[in-house]
């Protein structure tokens, strides 16, 4: 066969094999040019792949080269802060890739805000398989005009009003798990690691407060152990099929259980509200508040009435709830125990403050009240969020070319990440950055108060966490209540300070406690 023909396969279609034999004697005879041609298809992309990655990378720092077709997809399933810390110190901004995924990581506070306040060029993208866990039609993806509206709706949700009703629900559940936490120390006095603990506490006082009433206990505890799959889930980027087997098929299925629960919730408070039930929980809220507006506007005669969103829709708000706070809230009060541990002097603060705050009466529920003069706490927990930030960076999508810098433009559909941890490390805004020193928190005057725009625990601009007051009353809840009702021991390894990341961040050997009553 002479090698034009490797270039011209079309010379051979008009001919027509006869009988099997000439057909496989064919075959014989092309198998060394169908060889080279496969090699040479093969060597075309290979070198089409790294030229498109060169191109994209421009002068940013990274590899020269991917590896083929993966880039740094085993970097990405087993991701340690080292290796990122690594990256970030490799640049401001800096390139990478996986499975074909263009990502330009931003380290600086500059770069960072940028991306996260430029909703002309970036939306948020989660991670990439966050549309197949949360469903494409979930109010998360929305962006611009639909997406603040739709905010606007929620942003109800979390009212000083609606927090004091569920703070009853949350100080009730804290109170509870405790207890059993206590109960558990006196059978087997060896220390445990908190890390699952701590997750169904957080998931049983987000369903109730989400759902009140309306969820039965066997279903908390079917999500709950449900929810570890889609946590599992939330790499960087994953295996692109969601076959059974991988990550994000378990997630989908868990994700499927929840729902059932979460919309037969929304049918339920429905009911519930429109027979002048009282405000229990998030969902109640959210049906009383459209019934008020329905009602004013009506009797207003301005003909604006709410829409009405289906059980569907408000369950897909809940999951998202749900996949916002029970990472990033484990994490944060997973840290706090630790650190407060390892403190005991500011542990003695805290104790000292909450007996003059609930006049040494911890048997009454907390207040709102008692949570605004907690000045204290309040300190301890932002510190711990700034030292461990449960989410170290939220990945974002170029929608279209992004000129970030005067020499870069991120390309159009490349995954651009915002730091947010070494925001949080600054040594020129927090002096001894990896210390754990509340009292940063206390004078007006500090470099930290300074300057809130390195604060990024919970992002900026347009898709800022919704959760954040709800989340520092939740954290006041748990501590408080933890200060004043129990003693704990950490029993340190050679891994506590190391850090493990699985969707948020944890200490390596999962916080190993040793929990006994406290008297004063
Ligand atoms: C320690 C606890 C938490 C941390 C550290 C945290 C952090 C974050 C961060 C970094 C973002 C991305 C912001 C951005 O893109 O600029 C975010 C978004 C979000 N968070 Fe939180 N969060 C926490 C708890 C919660 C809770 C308890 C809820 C709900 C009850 C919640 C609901 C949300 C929602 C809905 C978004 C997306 C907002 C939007 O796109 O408009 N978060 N959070």
């Amino acid at each position: 066969m002479p090698s034009s023909s490797i270039v011209q396969p079309s010379s051979v279609p008009s001919q027509i094999f006869t009988s099997a034999e000439s057909f496989s004697n064919k075959l014989l005879n092309d198998k060394p040019t169908m060889i080279i041609t496969s090699l040479a298809i093969l060597l075309s992309l290979l070198i089409l792949e790294q030229t498109v990655y060169r191109v994209k990378k421009g002068s940013l720092p990274g590899s020269k080269w991917t590896i083929p077709v993966i880039g740094k997809f085993l970097d990405s399933m087993n991701p340690t802060l080292e290796g990122y810390k690594k990256q970030w110190a490799s640049g401001e901004l800096s390139a990478l890739s996986v499975f074909h995924i263009f990502i330009v990581m931003a380290t600086t506070n500059e770069y960072t805000r940028k991306i996260l306040n430029s909703p002309a060029y970036t939306e948020p993208c989660l991670v990439a398989s966050a549309k197949q866990v949360l469903c494409g039609d979930n109010w998360v993806f929305l962006n611009g005009k639909e997406h603040v509206d739709y905010r606007r709706t929620l942003n109800g949700l979390f009212t000083r009003k609606a927090l004091a009703v569920y703070l009853d629900s949350q100080d009730s559940i804290t109170r509870q798990h405790f207890t059993e936490w206590l109960a558990a120390a006196k059978k087997d006095p060896s220390p445990q690691s908190i890390m699952h603990t701590t997750r169904y506490l957080n998931m049983h006082t987000s369903l109730r407060v989400f759902c009140g009433p309306h969820i039965p206990e066997e279903a908390i505890k079917i999500i709950s152990d449900n929810y570890w799959k889609i946590t599992l889930a939330l790499e960087l980027v994953n295996f692109p099929l969601a076959i059974p087997g991988t990550k994000v098929y378990g997630a989908i299925q868990a994700r499927k259980i929840a729902m059932k629960h979460l919309e037969a919730a929304c049918r339920d408070s429905k009911i519930w509200v429109a027979n002048g039930g009282e405000t229990t929980c998030m969902i109640d809220q959210w049906v009383r508040d459209l019934q008020d507006a329905t009602e004013k506007a009506i009797a207003d005669g301005n003909g604006k009435i709410p829409r009405t969103f289906s059980d569907r829709e408000m369950a897909l708000v809940l999951l998202s709830f749900l996949f916002a706070s029970q990472d990033a809230m484990s994490s944060g009060v997973i840290y706090m125990f630790q650190h407060l541990a390892d403190h005991p002097e500011i542990l003695a603060k805290v104790r000292e403050e909450q007996k003059i705050v609930r006049n040494g009466d911890y048997t009454k529920p907390m207040t709102l009240e008692q949570v605004d003069q907690m000045v204290y706490l309040r300190a301890v927990i932002k510190e711990s969020l700034r030292l461990k930030p449960p989410v170290t960076m939220v990945p974002y999508k170029a929608t279209k070319a992004f000129p970030i810098s005067p020499f870069y433009t991120v390309p159009a559909n490349s995954m651009v990440i915002p730091s947010i941890y070494p925001s949080l490390h600054d040594p020129n805004v927090y002096e001894d950055p990896h210390l754990f020193l509340p009292d940063r928190w206390l004078d007006p005057e500090s470099k930290a108060n300074a300057n809130p725009k390195n604060f990024l625990v919970f992002g900026a601009g347009p898709h800022r966490c919704i959760g954040v007051e709800y989340t520092n009353i939740n954290m006041a809840c748990v501590m408080g209540n933890a200060a004043a009702l129990l003693n704990w021991e950490h029993v340190r390894t050679p891994e506590s300070d190391e850090v493990q990341m699985i969707a948020t961040i944890f200490p390596k050997d999962g916080c190993l406690l040793r929990f006994s009553p406290r008297q004063e």
